[in-house]
């Protein structure tokens, strides 16, 4: 699968306010919308317990957008192939992630849980997790960031296939609009042998806890 939705690596926002970021045009000018939204809302921009709260905000959305700055493939470029031959599915569930919704810059909280079969190396966990948030730290619709992830498992470890299940709970659905309490979206991707064998997704499946 092509990932053709990876990051532009220049031209955001810096995601701290250390180097340099106080001074970047674009904060000013991002903290100047944020004191508009406060004033559209019927707030007064300019009251104490306000007056920090654009610039505040603006971090906020940097770090929650964190995920635009990083190569999620470069982060399986360390493998380890010593593995006596090991060739059963590797699974990892319940990786919980935030993302925002690129519809609302609502949250989107959920978990990811990924399967792979591995051809030859095999991956550390902690950088599929990893991968999970680099694709999450953006604007997302639940559907794309799924296929990403799926995308980059393919690209960067080369897997006799891949599964990614991404459960989550959307802010702009329990929050605000039509208001239900605990809609769950459940989307999945499957490529190589586990698109091909339906008994490989029902292990990744089953492997999911029914509560969390
Ligand atoms: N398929 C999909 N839809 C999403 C996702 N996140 C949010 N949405 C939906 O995106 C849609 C945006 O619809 P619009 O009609 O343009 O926006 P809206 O008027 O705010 O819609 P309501 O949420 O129904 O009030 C809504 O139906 C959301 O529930 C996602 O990850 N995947
Ligand atoms: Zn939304």
């Amino acid at each position: 699968m092509n990932d053709t939705d990876l990051p532009k690596l220049s031209g955001r926002l810096p995601s701290t306010l250390d180097d340099g970021a106080v001074d970047d045009p674009r904060f000013r000018a991002a903290e100047d919308g944020i004191r508009a939204l406060l004033a559209a809302i019927g707030e007064d921009p300019g009251r104490d317990g306000l007056r920090d709260t654009p610039a505040r905000v603006v971090r906020a959305f940097a770090e929650y957008c964190a995920g635009y700055a990083q190569d999620p493939v470069a982060l399986l470029r360390k493998t380890f192939d010593e593995v006596s031959g090991y060739r059963d599915l590797v699974i990892l569930t319940d990786i919980d992630f935030v993302s925002h919704c690129e519809h609302h810059l609502a949250p989107i909280v959920g978990r990811a849980h990924i399967a792979y079969l591995p051809s030859k190396a095999v991956v550390g966990i902690s950088k599929l997790a990893r991968v999970v948030d680099a694709y999450a730290r953006r604007l997302q619709i639940q559907e794309r960031m799924t296929a990403q992830i799926a995308g980059c498992i393919e690209a960067g470890l080369a897997p006799s296939g891949v599964g990614v299940v991404v459960d989550a709970e959307h802010g702009c659905m329990t929050l605000r609009g039509v208001n239900k309490r605990a809609p769950r979206l459940r989307t999945q991707a499957f490529t190589g042998r586990l698109a091909d064998d339906p008994r490989l997704q029902q292990r990744l499946l089953d492997a999911i806890p029914t509560t969390w």
